[in-house]
Formats: structure tokens, sequence, C-alpha cells
């Protein structure tokens, strides 16, 4: 038997959206995955040629562009953040919607921004480069999660992180102020396992096809 693909998915809220996607894709792992207690990272699937790892959202991607996984599904937000000429994003899923945006404290939205501001992000590169085109050089605080804190403990100016809802911000006193990027779910794939796999190309044209059904439904 050749070896299994390897199909990256992430942990968190994007699974469940994508979950029935998924199986309609022929996508579909062993009843452990399922099984919260369990602390396997790499999951048998219902096809033998098969396998799932469950990994962080921006780790999906660096699997996928080095080739150790050759297909997966993360946010448009993790793929232009990284922009790694090795990963090629076919097919938007049309899943996992949100935006990613500036935020200030209330109070402070208004005026003309300085030529240099301390953003708080876990996004550098989309935070650089939006405001670059701005003519404002951004130096960024790298954190990981709970950005809306940054503002009122002097840690940053201003905030760069995903809005869905809005509630994170109102409750934190803070105010979207730019949109950067409109994102959605995405099909990833490594660019040589898609030359030389055909099982890449035939995953593609499912999720492909999936996704054409439902926006004809
Ligand atoms: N309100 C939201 N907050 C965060 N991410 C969202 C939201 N709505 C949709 N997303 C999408 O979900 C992705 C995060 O996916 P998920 O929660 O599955 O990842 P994760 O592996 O749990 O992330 P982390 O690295 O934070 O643990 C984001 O990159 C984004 O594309
Ligand atoms: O606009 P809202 O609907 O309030 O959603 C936005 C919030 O959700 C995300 O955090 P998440 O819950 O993923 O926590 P984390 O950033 O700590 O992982 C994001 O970083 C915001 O904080």
């Amino acid at each position: 038997m050749p070896n299994p693909l390897i199909f990256a998915v992430p942990k968190g809220r994007i699974l469940e959206e994508a979950l029935p996607l998924m199986a309609r894709a022929g996508v579909v792992p062993e009843a452990e995955f399922h099984d919260k207690k369990s602390r396997a990272l790499s999951f048998a699937c219902e096809n033998p040629e098969m396998r799932l790892i469950r990994v962080r959202a921006f780790d999906v991607a660096t699997f996928v562009a080095h080739g150790a996984a050759q297909a997966g599904i993360v946010g448009s937000d993790v793929v232009e953040e990284f922009g790694y000429p090795d990963l090629y994003a076919p097919v938007d899923l049309a899943i996992g919607h949100c935006r990613l945006s500036v935020a200030a404290p209330e109070g402070e939205v208004s005026g003309a921004l300085p030529s240099h501001l301390r953003i708080a992000s876990k996004y550098p590169n989309l935070t650089r480069r939006h405001f670059e085109g701005m003519g404002i050089q951004a130096e960024v605080v790298k954190l990981n999660g709970a950005m809306e804190l940054a503002p009122s403990l002097g840690l940053a100016s201003r905030i760069v992180d995903l809005v869905s809802t809005g509630r994170t911000l109102l409750e934190n006193g803070l105010v979207e102020t730019n949109t950067i990027l409109d994102i959605s779910a995405r099909l990833i794939v490594n660019r040589a396992a898609l030359k030389t796999d055909e099982r890449v190309g035939a995953l593609v044209e499912r999720f492909r096809a999936l996704v054409n059904e439902r926006e004809a439904a």
C-alpha cells in the first residue's frame, strides 16, 4: 500500500464546521478522534490510505507547506500570515467566517495616527503590511491570545485580532477601527504533492464539487 495521505486539521473551532464537509469528501476519522480523553494526535481513517492529524491552527499550514502533511483545512488568516510559497489554497470552504481587524481603546479612535505605533497581535506579518500601506511603521508585540488586555495595560496602543461577534472587543472597552481581511476556512495542499500524488488532486476535486453543490442549492 502507498504511504497514507496525511490530512491536517486544527483542533479548535473550525473543526466542528469542517467535520461534516470532510465526511462528505470521504475524510472520516476513526472513533478515537472524538474521544476527548484521548491524547493521540494522529488517527486512522475509514479510508485506509489516509490519516488525520490534529494540530494548532498555525501549525496546520506549517505541516502542509513542508510536505509533512499533504493537505489540510485552515483559516485564510493563517494562509495569508505565512505566505508559504509551497502551500496552495485552491478551495474556499465558506465556513469559519470571521475578520482580522484593528481595534483601539474607546475614546482613542479619532485623530491622526503617529508614524510609529506599537501593536499587539498574533499576526505580525499581516499587521506590519497593513500599517506599511498607510505609511505607518508598526512595532508588533507578538501575543498568542488575550490581545485585548494589551492597550489597557500599556503594552500596545492598538491590537490586531480576529473578530466574529465583536463581543470580546466590546467587553474589553475596545472599538474596531479597520478591517484588514475577511476570513474563511480553506482547503490547503502542498504544491509538490499536488503534482506528484494523484490522490491530492482527487481530494481537491471532491471538496470543490461539494462547495459548488452547496452554492447551487
Ligand atoms: N471568533 C473567532 N475567533 C478565532 N478564530 C476564529 C473565529 N471565527 C473563526 N475563526 C477561525 O478559526 C481559526 C482558529 O481555528 P481553531 O480554533 O480550530 O484553531 P486552534 O488550533 O484551536 O487555534 P489555537 O492556535 O488558537 O489553539 C482562526 O484561524 C480563524 O480562521
Ligand atoms: O468577536 P468575538 O465573537 O468575541 O470573537 C473574537 C475572539 O475570539 C478569538 O479568541 P478565542 O476565543 O479563539 O481565544 P484565544 O484567542 O485565546 O484562542 C479572538 O482572538 C477574539 O478574542
